[in-house]
This record gives C-alpha cells, structure tokens and sequence, in this order.
C-alpha cells in the first residue's frame, strides 16, 4: 500500500471518464483517504458515483474561480482532517474557439479566461495547501500535455496556459521545498475525456500517436494513476520539480 494512512485532495473530477478519477481509484486501492471537489452541482451525482467504491470520501464543491470557494474548500480539509498529505491539480478550461484556428486570432477575454482556469489556479491552491502540508511536508501534482511543450495544432491558448502551469510548479517547488512540499507535473498522453471532446482534430491526434509511439497504444486514466500515486508517495520523496511523461513515450520522437 503506497498511499496508506494518506489524506489527498483531488480537484478536477467531471465524470467516469475523467484523468482525476483514474487517479482517484489508484489513490484508494493504494491506501489513500480521499477529498474529492466537483465543480458544481452538476457534477456532484457523477462524482459520488466514482466515489461509492471509496472509503467515507469527503465530496465538496470548489470553483476555482471564486475565491471564497477556495477558502471554504480549506476550511472544511482543517476541519475535517486537520492536515493534507497530497493534491492533484487536473483543472484546466479554455474557450472552445480559441482551440482551434489561427493562434493570434485569440481574445484577451479567452487568453485569460485559459491563465486564470489552467494555471494561476495551481500556486493559488497550493498557498492554501501550504499551511496544513508544512508540518509533515507534502506532494502536489498538476497535469499538462506535450503541446505545453512544443506545437500541437489546435491546441493553441491551452498549449500557452499548459507552459504557464508547468512553469508554476517549477517555481512552487523552489519556493515550497524548505516546507518539504514536493511539486510535480504528470504529462499524459491525449485520452478520451468529456474535456478532449471539445478539441478539433482530438480523434486524428490519438489515432496517430499510437501509431507512432513507442508502445504502441493510447494511455489511460489508471496509466496516470499508477504515475500519480508514486509522485504522491515516500517513494519520491527526493522528486520535485520534475516532469513525468506518461505518454508511451511519444515525446521522445521527433
Ligand atoms: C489538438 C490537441 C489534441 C490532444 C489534446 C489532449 C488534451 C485533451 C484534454 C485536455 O484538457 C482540456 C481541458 C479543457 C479544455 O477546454 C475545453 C474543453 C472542452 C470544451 C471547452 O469549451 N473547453 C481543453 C482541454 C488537454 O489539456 C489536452
């Protein structure tokens, strides 16, 4: 059990199908006590339905968007639990048309809109995180993806928002390792969420990275669940600031 004994907070589960509950379910199986946020009311029925297999997980509503949200997300896990041992990060939102077509075409209003969602909002959590990780130390994750890294078409402003998010949390790790918070990135190969679903050119773009990586395959939520609960684990405990690919090694071609 890699995760025993482990209080995690997990933000960015939309559905079954979800990064974040593949990560959920590994968490669990290794261990973990559970906070899963939902992003409203929406969302809730689809994420206690991820959470009945999970040992008495916490469920609460967090827009990352409003501040008091964020406060009174903290303010239940110091109730609740006292402290935090890990948080996954697996929030991200951009316009729809501003995922697609020519990059300067994008809006001040969407540029935005994908910074606040995808990336402030990680050094945000991570200040309210940090009081109750200090102590003990602690693990925080994010997700990117390649185009964070290079050009994908299409990906456009996400791809900007990714390199902004990936950069925080090469900063957040400089800045929070005296407290012995550790602070990575996971970066998934593309996998079929409710999210990707919104992206132009989403099926071409699996269709030929498994065809070209070396695996051989797509990658899945358990695949990045298995990375996550290590990055989350005693077993990095000397890993911060890193940047794992699990992405059947696609990134290594050119
Ligand atoms: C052209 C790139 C193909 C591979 C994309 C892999 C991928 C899939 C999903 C990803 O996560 C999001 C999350 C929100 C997002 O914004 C959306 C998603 C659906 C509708 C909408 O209005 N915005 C776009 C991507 C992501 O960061 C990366």
């Amino acid at each position: 059990m890699l995760l025993k004994g482990k209080k995690i907070l997990i933000l960015g589960i939309a559905n079954h199908r979800s990064i974040a509950a593949g990560i959920a379910k590994v968490c669990a199986a290794q261990g973990a006590q559970l906070a899963l946020t939902y992003l409203n009311d929406r969302f809730l029925k689809s994420v206690e339905k991820i959470a009945t297999d999970f040992e008495n997980p916490l469920l609460l509503p967090c827009d990352v968007n409003q501040d008091d949200q964020v406060v009174a997300l903290f303010d239940r896990i110091k109730e609740e639990w006292g402290h935090l041992d890990g948080l996954v990060h697996s929030i991200a939102f951009a316009d729809q048309n501003d995922l697609k077509g020519s990059f300067e075409e994008t809006s001040r209003d969407g540029f935005l809109l994908a910074h606040n969602v995808s990336a402030y909002s990680l050094p945000l959590l991570a200040n309210h995180a940090k009081p109750l990780m200090a102590e003990r130390g602690g693990s925080i994750l994010c997700m990117s993806y390649l185009g964070g890294e290079r050009v994908v078409t299409n990906y456009n402003v996400m791809g900007v928002a990714k390199a902004s998010l990936e950069m925080s949390a090469k900063y957040l790790a400089a800045s929070m390792g005296e407290h012995n918070i550790r602070v990575n990135i996971v970066s998934p190969g593309p996998i079929k969420t409710l999210a990707a679903s919104g992206i132009a050119g989403f099926r071409s773009i699996l269709d030929e990275v498994k065809e070209r990586n070396p695996l051989k395959r797509n990658v899945d939520p358990n695949d990045v669940g298995n990375v996550s609960a290590f990055l989350l684990s005693d077993f990095a405990s000397a890993v911060t600031g890193e940047t794992i690919h699990v992405d059947a090694g696609y990134h290594i071609l050119g």
